[in-house]
């Protein structure tokens, strides 16, 4: 069975290629935020990011024709629980209208149906950014009528949870974990013996700053800036997810840059890089809590785990807390691969998305 995955992330689209469980091809291309800038909405980058996808496609030799089933990144949807979905009117309208705010990932179910829909074949999601475990206590924000949401890498936490709690040679089932995903976004989670029953809103509203993203802000300063005049409503939500983070203070959301930049002596990209770890060991002190101390393994991945100067600047804070495991990069993949085997071979059963 050959599927095509699709993954549009905040910076960058990767595409794979799989006849069963073996990898025929896997390409990640990074997209600069001045590649970007001029993207008013999301939606907006369909034809950019099919356009990706299609030359990839060619340059390896690959058709349409060939697959038995496409897969995409899910997107912002009304928060659901764990699971493979088929792509349907339902998850396109919402998408479309992006009612549940614009992130790349919006684009992994379009464009995997409008490609599956020119040879006939089914599209689904799996683990979108919206699945939602949390505990009734995580939902509490101060203000009444602004709850807590639950938007994060779920796909690679989950897959990656997995793996440590394997090779920690027990089951997800029985261990706590704190994740963290240094994607575009980051987010930070605790999981609760297979449960994850409290994490950072990794695109808008707390946690730690992050390559494109502003995380927590101080709230009056905030008002302050969306009544200044000097944004439109648009304008400020890009500003908070994809001009925030390393994006605002250094103008790219390109770790590896950054680093360059800090051995080559910069000392401000060196501030603001480590204030990026600061904020996310302080996270997860916050999920410590959350978990009661009892936690059997912090695990760092996706890309920026790579870096082994942030690893080892949030390490210096944290490891006093749990052992830290480190899965560089990601097993989304695999792991929108496996959601949709699972559905296909009939293990288990595709779910439905409804509108509400
Ligand atoms: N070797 C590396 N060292 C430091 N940062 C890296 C490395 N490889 C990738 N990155 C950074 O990881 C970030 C992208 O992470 P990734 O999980 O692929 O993101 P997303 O899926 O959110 O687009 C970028 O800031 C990129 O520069
Ligand atoms: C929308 C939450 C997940 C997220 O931030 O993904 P990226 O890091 O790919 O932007």
């Amino acid at each position: 069975m050959k599927v095509l995955v699709i993954n549009p992330g905040s910076t960058s689209t990767k595409v794979a290629v799989f006849e069963d469980e073996s990898s025929l091809l896997e390409k990640t291309i990074r997209h600069s935020s001045d590649e970007l800038k001029d993207f008013k909405s999301i939606i907006e980058q369909y034809d950019f990011r099919v356009n990706v996808v299609e030359k990839e496609l060619n340059a390896s030799g690959f058709n349409l024709k060939d697959f038995d089933a496409f897969v995409g990144r899910g997107g912002l949807l009304h928060p659901i629980e764990s699971g493979t979905y088929r792509v349907n009117e339902d998850m396109l309208q919402d998408l479309k209208e992006c009612r549940y705010g614009e992130h790349a990932s919006n684009l992994g179910a379009i464009i995997a149906y409008n490609l599956a829909q020119k040879v006939g074949k089914p599209a689904y999601i799996v683990d979108p950014v919206v699945v939602d475990e949390m505990e009734p206590l995580a939902r509490y924000s101060g203000l009444k009528g602004i709850e807590r949401k639950s938007i994060w890498h779920a796909l690679n936490q989950k897959a990656v949870a997995r793996r440590a709690a394997k090779d920690l040679g027990k089951r997800y089932e029985d261990v706590n974990l704190i994740v963290v995903h240094l994607g575009g976004g980051i987010s930070v989670a605790a999981h609760k013996k297979g449960k994850t029953i409290d994490v950072n809103n990794a695109l808008n509203g707390d946690g730690p700053f992050a390559p494109e993203r502003a995380g927590g802000l101080p709230t009056i300063s905030l008002v302050d800036l969306c009544m200044s005049g000097k944004y439109t409503y648009e304008e400020m939500k890009k500003l908070l997810a994809g001009k925030g983070g390393l994006v605002s203070h250094l103008g790219t959301n390109n770790a590896i840059e950054v680093e360059e930049r800090i051995n080559k002596g910069d000392e401000y990209a060196k501030l603001v890089y480590e204030a990026m770890a600061y904020q996310i060991a302080k996270t997860i002190g916050e999920m410590a809590t959350v978990l009661y101390g009892e936690v059997d393994a912090i695990v760092l991945t996706g890309g920026i785990a790579r870096s082994q100067m942030l690893v080892d600047w949030i390490k210096e804070r944290v490891s006093f807390i749990a052992k830290v495991l480190i899965y560089p990069g990601e097993d989304e993949m695999r792991a929108l691969l496996e959601g949709a085997l699972r559905v296909l071979k009939g293990e288990e059963k595709e779910k439905f998305y409804e509108r509400i």
